[in-house]
Parts: C-alpha cells; sequence; structure tokens
C-alpha cells in the first residue's frame, strides 16, 4: 500500500505520554558491556528494538536502554495493523538511500521528537539517542531543569553542542535534538553529518501538548501560576520568535498541517506518531533522492554515483 493511501486511513486522537524517559513509568534500562541489542517490546508486525548508549566526557560509553514507553504494557503505539505496516514499508525504502547516516529531529519542545524518533530507531533497526539525556549523563544532573538551575542555560548549551559533535562520528542512529539545539551554527555543522528533519508543529498544538504533561521538565517554559495553556502558548511563541527561520535549515520538513489537510482532518491532534513518522520518511526520501538525482545529473552520460 502507498503511504498516501495509508495516511488517508481513519485514524483517531493520539494520546500519549511525556517524553518517554522523562517518567519512569514504563522505562526500563539496562547496562552492558558490549553494544548489545536487546528486543524490548514487540509491536505487532514491527521489529522493535530500542537502544540509548551514553556520552561521559566526550567518550562513548555503551550503555545500553530501553526506552519506549506503552501505557499498560499492552496497547501498541501504531493506530493500525496498516500503518503499522506502511511504516515498516516506508522504512525499507528509505534504508538503503540513508546508507547508515544518522537522521537527527529538530522541531520545537514538544514537537514529537522524541515520541517519533523512538519509532523511527525502531523500525530502521537504528539505536535511539535523546540529546537531553545524553547532556544529563555527561553532567552527572539527572534533569535538564536542574542543569539550568544550578549552572546556566550557557553550561547547557556548551555541554549540548559536545554531546552533538560525539554522536556525529557515530552511524546508524535517531537523535532527538533538544528544541534550542538550532540556534548555534556549529549544531548545524555536527547534524549535518547525517540527515536533519524539522516536526512543524503549529503553536497551538505544542502548547496543547505541553499544558497536558506540565513544564517542570522544560525550565524556558517554566511556570509558577496561570493558565498553563496561555502561559505556554506565549512563552513558546516568544521562543519561535527569536528562532525565526533556523529549523527551516533542516533537510527534510514535516509540517503537521500538511499531513492532516492530506488526511483530511480539521486538527493536527488527530495524527497518530506513526502518521508523522510515515510522512518523514516520504520527506527523507524525497530528499535523498533527489541529491541522488543531482548528482547522477552531472555525471557523463551513461553514468551513476
Ligand atoms: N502526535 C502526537 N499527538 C499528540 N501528542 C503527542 C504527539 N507526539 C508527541 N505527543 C506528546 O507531546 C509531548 C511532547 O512529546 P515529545 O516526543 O517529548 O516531544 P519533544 O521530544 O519534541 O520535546 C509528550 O507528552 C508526547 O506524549
Ligand atoms: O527549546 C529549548 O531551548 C529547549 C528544549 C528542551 O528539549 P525538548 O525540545 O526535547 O523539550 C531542552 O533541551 C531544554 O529545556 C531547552
Amino acid at each position: 500500500m502507498e503511504a498516501s493511501a495509508a495516511l488517508s486511513l481513519k485514524s483517531s486522537s493520539w494520546i500519549g505520554s511525556e517524553k518517554g524517559g522523562r517518567r519512569s513509568e514504563g522505562f526500563s534500562r539496562f547496562q552492558s558491556g558490549i553494544w548489545e541489542k536487546k528486543r524490548v517490546q514487540s509491536l505487532g508486525l514491527i521489529d522493535s528494538r530500542c537502544h540509548r548508549v551514553s556520552i561521559r566526557s566526550g567518550k562513548l560509553e555503551p550503555k545500553i536502554s530501553c526506552c519506549y514507553k506503552k501505557s499498560g504494557g499492552t496497547e501498541s503505539i501504531h493506530n493500525s495493523v496498516d500503518e503499522a505496516l506502511v511504516l515498516k514499508r516506508k522504512s525499507e525504502d528509505v534504508l538503503p538511500y540513508l546508507n547508515g547516516r544518522c537522521i537527527y529531529l529538530v522541531g520545537m519542545m514538544g514537537s514529537g521528537k522524541t515520541t517519533v524518533g523512538k519509532i523511527l530507531s525502531e523500525v530502521l533497526g537504528y539505536s535511539f539517542f535523546d540529546s537531553d539525556k545524553l547532556v544529563e549523563q555527561a553532567v552527572g544532573i539527572s534533569s535538564v531543569a536542574q542543569i539550568f538551575k544550578l549552572h546556566s542555560e550557557a553550561f547547557f548549551r556548551d555541554n549540548e553542542s559536545e554531546v552533538l559533535r560525539d554522536l556525529s562520528s557515530m552511524r546508524r542512529l535517531v537523535v532527538a535534538t533538544g528544541g534550542g539545539a538550532v540556534i548555534r551554527p556549529i549544531n548545524w555543522k555536527y547534524m549535518k553529518q547525517g540527515l536533519t528533519v524539522w516536526l512543524d508543529v503549529p503553536l497551538e498544538a505544542l502548547a496543547r501538548r505541553i499544558a497536558a504533561v506540565g513544564t517542570a521538565s522544560r525550565p524556558l517554559l517554566h511556570q509558577d501560576s496561570g493558565d498553563p495553556y496561555m502561559k505556554a502558548f506565549a512563552r513558546l511563541s516568544a521562543l519561535s520568535e527569536q528562532r525565526g527561520d533556523a529549523y527551516a535549515n533542516a533537510d527534510a520538513r514535516v509540517s503537521l498541517e500538511h499531513i492532516a489537510t492530506k488526511q483530511g482532518h480539521e486538527d493536527v491532534s488527530a495524527l497518530t506518531p506513526t502518521a508523522i513518522a510515515i510522512e518523514a520518511f516520504v520527506k527523507i526520501e524525497s530528499f535523498l533522492t533527489d541529491k541522488a538525482a543531482v548528482r547522477n545529473s552531472s555525471l557523463p552520460s551513461g553514468m551513476s554515483a
């Protein structure tokens, strides 16, 4: 089945969980001395391995963590078998073009980088990293909010750049970056070693998601009082203004508004993370095949790269 056909399948609103690892429920953790792969869950038809590795002092330490949350331990994150199948098929289309290159997800806080990143990594058989978690591990402080409080945002940003630098020499990873990683040009140099994908989510939807889970883990949005939605919306708007076009540097843009229109939904909240992951593959494939076509067109006739 073509992705476009599957994207038009009826889907219901998706109710997810906060940043997987930020809450401990359903989050099992393993450590091992080798680059071990561990099957941690079964998502029906999909090979669902998910690994994380820690970086300390600029060195990669093979710490493997299972990072997918399924509330209640039984429900699948995929809306339907059809959706899961399309996802699998799209991943198989994209895999040869990716050729081991990493995928970096960029986007505002709450745009779904962690949620979608885990799905992409599982189906590709890539490892998953959350750059915020890697900074926490490198610094030895268990939350980004505490790092901001005990040190400063600049200290966090320096460590974030170091983490991205270390990741840039690796292959076969999906990385959920922090929402502010895009503001430093050096981070783009690191991320452009792989493929960058922008999850473009309307501010209203971001504010709704963040108001639902609270702002405790996101220091730039934290508020002591006031209506959670209104406060989150105001802060997100200001940040988005400051960041200008930074996200648009990404190689591929996944617009939730665009997917919702294609699927005939009025609101992006009807979209499942799997549908968003499928669109990410569509956009990645199109970027990579366009690039290959440009390369081939510059070769002498009869040759291909
Ligand atoms: N497609 C979606 N629809 C509704 N909520 C979502 C969707 N994707 C993620 N969420 C929820 O939004 C919040 C932020 O998602 P997360 O993946 O942690 O974003 P990020 O890593 O970009 O900050 C979480 O509570 C998550 O469950
Ligand atoms: O947008 C930002 O500046 C930030 C986003 C956060 O990551 P998420 O996008 O994963 O929430 C985290 O890195 C930090 O709180 C700063």
